[in-house]
């Protein structure tokens, strides 16, 4: 029960992290009656742009943090990415706030480290080997321990980036150099695990609310230099891998607690399920829920965080996503295709409205709906492919 968004008895929602994943979860909230603020290091980023109000801050200061929660007394607030000054978000729990899904889940996932650890070293989860390296002799060793290949990532980064495949002894340097341009954090250290040779790789989203603990179908999911460019919904699985993906994420996310959606990323492999990463927020693979269940990851996490029921979630058609990414940096732009992307079959594009390109960026999703799911993928990454960042030279 809330008043309207501005008036004394609304229910405010601050997000923390401003992009295309929480300009949906704010899209929801609005439907709701929420009203919303919008948190970003960048001037109108994707979710700013839908929200009531929105701030530019630097999130791991964390003295800036706290005080600007302090000042909106937000009701709930919504971490979007991992670098935040988690911090302050377990100070802000003392005080009072409510973090989502908590502020430790959000402090262990912050970083490769902490939920690597819990998940192999206390729970017990299946995990790739690994080592962690805080300078290149570090490195080496471990490389020299793990074998080749091996993945080099920093400890604080997301969709791929500083995350390099180490094939031999050889690369160990141009991994630890890669390692240190696409760190998010100014530190050095990085985890080293030995490359897991997967069938597939699934995210499976899992959603804590009142009503207990629910799973989307899995979502099956193509990565290229550690960034998704494709994903599907449902993928093809036994009954044995289903299940024991299912136990891994009920275990991962019991431990974390707290209500809302995670984001469960598992490797199928010939020798079993292995657990690789939890998200305690919507995933980027999961958009293609906007066009194939009947609420979206983005709906769910809304639901569960503000404490309302979900009796089931229902996958109403199979489908697929596709994502468009820039090639070079600009501000000068225009995304176009989109009249071509949209004569395809029961296909929706979601652009995302990002003020400026970097090589690599995810500009736009394609997302298609078929009676099947090679179908669905076929017509997601054509749309996809109809979609350009056109650079426009003056
Ligand atoms: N140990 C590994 N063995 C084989 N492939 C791996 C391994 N670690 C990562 N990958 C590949 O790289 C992808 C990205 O890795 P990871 O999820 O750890 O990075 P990330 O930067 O956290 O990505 P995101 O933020 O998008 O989830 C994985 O989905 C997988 O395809
Ligand atoms: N894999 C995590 C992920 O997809 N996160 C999404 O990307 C945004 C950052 O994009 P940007 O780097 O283009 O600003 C984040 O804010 C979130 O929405
Ligand atoms: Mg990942």
């Amino acid at each position: 029960m809330w008043g309207a968004p501005f008036s004394a008895g609304a229910k405010k929602m601050l997000l923390l992290g401003s992009g295309e994943l929480g300009k949906e979860v704010i899209i929801e909230a609005q439907r709701l009656g929420v009203e919303c603020i919008a948190v970003d290091r960048y001037e109108l980023a994707p979710a700013m742009q839908v929200a009531h109000r929105s701030y530019c801050l630097d999130m791991q200061d964390a003295e800036a943090l706290k005080a600007l929660i302090r000042k909106e007394k937000p009701d709930i607030i919504v971490p979007e990415i991992e670098a935040i000054a988690t911090g302050a978000l377990e100070e802000l729990e003392q005080e009072g706030f409510h973090v989502v899904p908590t502020a430790r889940a959000a402090r262990l996932t912050m970083d490769r480290e902490g939920i690597r650890r819990l998940a192999a070293e206390k729970l017990q989860l299946p995990t790739a080997a690994y080592r962690f390296a805080d300078h290149f002799e570090q490195l080496r060793s471990a490389v020299h321990e793990l074998g080749t290949p091996c993945v080099v990532k920093p400890l604080m980064s997301s969709s791929g980036k500083g995350q390099s495949v180490c094939r031999t002894p050889e690369d160990a340097e141009s991994c630890w150099n890669t390692a240190l341009e696409g760190a998010r954090a100014k530190t050095t250290r990085v985890i080293v695990e030995a490359f897991v040779p997967f069938e597939s790789e699934i995210t499976l989203l899992t959603v804590r609310s009142v009503s207990g603990t629910t799973f989307c179908p899995p979502i099956g999911h193509i990565q290229k230099d550690g960034d998704y460019v494709e994903s599907w919904q449902p993928h093809g699985m036994t009954d044995k891998q289903l299940l024991d993906a299912e136990d891994i994420a009920r275990t991962i996310t019991d431990e974390l607690g707290g209500y809302g959606l995670f984001g469960v990323e598992l490797f199928l492999t010939a020798d079993g399920v292995i657990f690789s990463e939890v998200s305690p927020r919507p995933h980027d693979t999961g958009m293609v829920t906007m066009i194939t269940q009947d609420l979206s990851e983005f709906a769910l996490h809304v639901r569960a965080i503000l404490g309302f029921p979900i009796p089931s979630v229902t996958l109403l058609t199979p489908g697929a996503s596709a994502t468009l990414k820039a090639e070079q940096a600009t501000r000068d732009f225009v995304i176009g295709g989109l009249h071509d992307a949209l004569l395809l079959p029961r296909t929706q594009v979601r652009v995302f409205g990002k003020p400026e390109t970097k090589p690599g960026r995810r500009m736009a999703v394609a997302l298609s709906a078929a009676g099947d799911v090679e179908t669905a993928r076929k017509t997601a990454k054509e749309a996809a492919n109809m979609l350009k960042v056109e650079v426009n030279h003056v």
